[in-house]
């Protein structure tokens, strides 16, 4: 593909060189760079990609994208950009020919539930006939392959290679998780979405967006850059579900729970078989549980309509969908009637609503016993929260650690600690090894007990000093579950 058809989009400041150049590969990362790439340097959390131009020159590159004063180089094309994260985007979609703009795109942003929204409408559509792509941070999936997730939005240039992936296998709609790091690091750039979801936002990644405003500010671009033919659909009870499409040109729909919308439910019954809601005045059962996925339930409804589907048949189709692995998944003991529920409630909100729902399922008399951890290198400032959610809301606490990638678990576990009245002392243990809490939680309850192992969900790892060791939290249940029932 030629240099100057790959620019489309490019907010250019200088050139040069000659844009009549092939090219064969783009790359983000030199280290990956080889003879006839086109290299962007992009400034990024960690490193600097400026600093690696020459090594990438060195490579092959035959063109480069940066930010910086452009230097003449010798058969190399040197393009300096306004921003060259958003140079990314576009080029990235560019080169793998647009796919996103030969399928139906659906894209979901918000704190929690994107996984699990984007997953309904994966395996909704997939019923409903159609070969779909998904994006996930569970895993990516063209058609039936499945292809392993590294982030819940990849960089620019895995997106759309696998997109284009989807495209050729005859994928027609793909659904994908939209992060806010992807949209401050302008990863869904050049994409053409048919439609846009907001679940929620509450708590998180302040480490990275700094204020809450500047998070809500982020979320908030991915429905302004919406087109006028694509919809947009916003969560009518969330604080700032309104503000979310205030400036979006695309058609705007809500859904609510509490208030008149154009999407509204209305919950009958809430219990460990499922949902009964009355759905725009059509009664359904559910499988999946909880009042958040009542909420999800509406957006997937929202966006099967958006996008033309039968009403009843969408129905029909969703009440017997399950969710995604890890989200609220419910192990039970044979004998001791004991049940692990094991949930990626990783933020403060997602852990209130687990634990609420959780409340909601109790006859009376059982216990509950939390086991949480918070992930290192990551929001500090939900750690004393997450710890305060889980002592009000439960008989038992086993702090423990999720993944302390660099940090030091024990005082992660501090800092969870840290915020703890002296009188919350008696509720909690605080035990590292999350083996071993997972293991003593067990052995504390007795029977018809419930116990929620939070924060990791579906990860099969534990990643400790940078290194990724097997670990998964059903696995640990499964062999407590077998001992116990000797
Ligand atoms: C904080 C964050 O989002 N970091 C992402 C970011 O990396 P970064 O800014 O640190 O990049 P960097 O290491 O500083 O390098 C800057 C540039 O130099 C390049 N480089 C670097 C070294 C070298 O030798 N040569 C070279 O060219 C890098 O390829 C990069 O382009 O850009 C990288 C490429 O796209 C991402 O892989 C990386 O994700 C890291 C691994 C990560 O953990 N991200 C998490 C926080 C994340 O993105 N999470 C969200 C979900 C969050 C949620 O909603 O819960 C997600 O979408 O997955
Ligand atoms: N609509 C919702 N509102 C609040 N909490 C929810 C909702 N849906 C799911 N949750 C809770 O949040 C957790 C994460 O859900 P899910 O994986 O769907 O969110 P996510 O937005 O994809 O998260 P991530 O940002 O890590 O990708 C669930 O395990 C559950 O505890
Ligand atoms: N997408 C989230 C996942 C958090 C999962 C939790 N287990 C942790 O490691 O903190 C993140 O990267 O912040
Ligand atoms: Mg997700």
């Amino acid at each position: 593909m030629l240099l100057r058809d790959i620019l489309y989009k490019v907010s250019i400041r200088s050139v040069s060189g000659s844009t009549d150049v092939e090219v064969k590969d783009i790359q983000i990362d030199s280290r990956k760079v080889q003879p006839g790439t086109l290299f962007i340097a992009i400034k990024g959390v960690a490193a600097d990609g400026h600093q690696f131009i020459e090594k990438a020159i060195e490579s092959g590159a035959v063109a480069v994208i940066s930010e910086a004063q452009i230097t003449a180089r010798e058969g190399v094309t040197m393009l300096q950009v306004e921003n060259s994260s958003a140079a990314a985007g576009y080029t990235a979609s560019n080169f793998f020919g647009q796919p996103s703009s030969k399928m139906k795109l659906v894209g979901v942003t918000g704190t929690n539930g994107k996984t699990t929204i984007a997953t309904l409408l994966y395996k909704l559509f997939t019923a409903l006939g159609y070969k779909c792509g998904l994006l996930s941070t569970v895993d990516n999936h063209i058609g039936d392959k499945v292809v392993p997730a590294t982030h819940t939005t990849p960089d620019p240039i895995s997106l759309n290679g696998l997109l284009r992936e989807m495209l050729h296998e005859g994928c027609t709609h793909v659904f994908m998780e939209v992060s806010s790091h992807a949209v401050a690091q302008h990863r869904t750039n050049g994409l053409e979405f048919d439609g846009g979801l907001f679940s929620n936002i509450t708590h998180d990644h302040l480490d990275y967006h700094k204020t809450f405003d500047e998070y809500i500010r982020v979320k908030k671009a991915f429905f302004d850059g919406l087109s006028s033919s694509a919809f947009a659909i916003s969560n009518a009870d969330d604080k700032r579900g309104e503000v979310m499409l205030q400036n979006t040109n695309a058609k705007k729909y809500f859904y609510s729970l509490k208030t008149l919308a154009d999407f509204k439910g209305k919950i009958i019954e809430n219990g460990l078989a499922g949902l009964v809601m009355n759905v725009n005045d059509q009664e359904v059962h559910f499988r999946l549980i909880g009042e958040f996925n009542a909420y999800n339930l509406l957006a997937v409804y929202g966006a099967a309509i958006c996008m033309g589907e039968d009403k009843h048949e969408v129905l029909r189709c969703l009440s017997v969908l399950t969710g995604a692995e890890g989200r609220f998944d419910y192990m039970l003991s044979a004998k001791e009637r004991v049940i692990a529920i094991v949930d990626y409630a990783h933020t403060p909100d997602a852990l209130l609503n687990v634990l609420a729902t959780i409340k909601k399922l109790k006859r009376g008399f059982e216990q509950v016993i939390t086991v949480v951890g918070c992930g290192g290198d990551r929001d500090k400032t939900k750690r004393p929260i997450m710890a305060e959610v889980a002592i009000e809301h439960s008989d038992k606490v086993v702090f423990t650690s999720d993944n302390p990638r660099s940090e030091d678990p024990a005082q992660i576990i501090k800092d969870m600690e840290d915020g703890l009245p002296p009188a919350a002392r008696r509720k909690y243990l605080s035990i590292a090894d999350r083996k071993e809490a997972i293991k003593t939680a067990i052995s504390l309850a007795g029977k018809e007990d419930i116990i929620l192992i939070a924060g990791k969900g579906h990860e099969k790892y534990q990643e400790i000093k940078g290194v990724r060791n097997h670990f998964d939290d059903k696995e640990v249940v499964r062999e407590m579950f077998e001992l116990l029932d000797k």
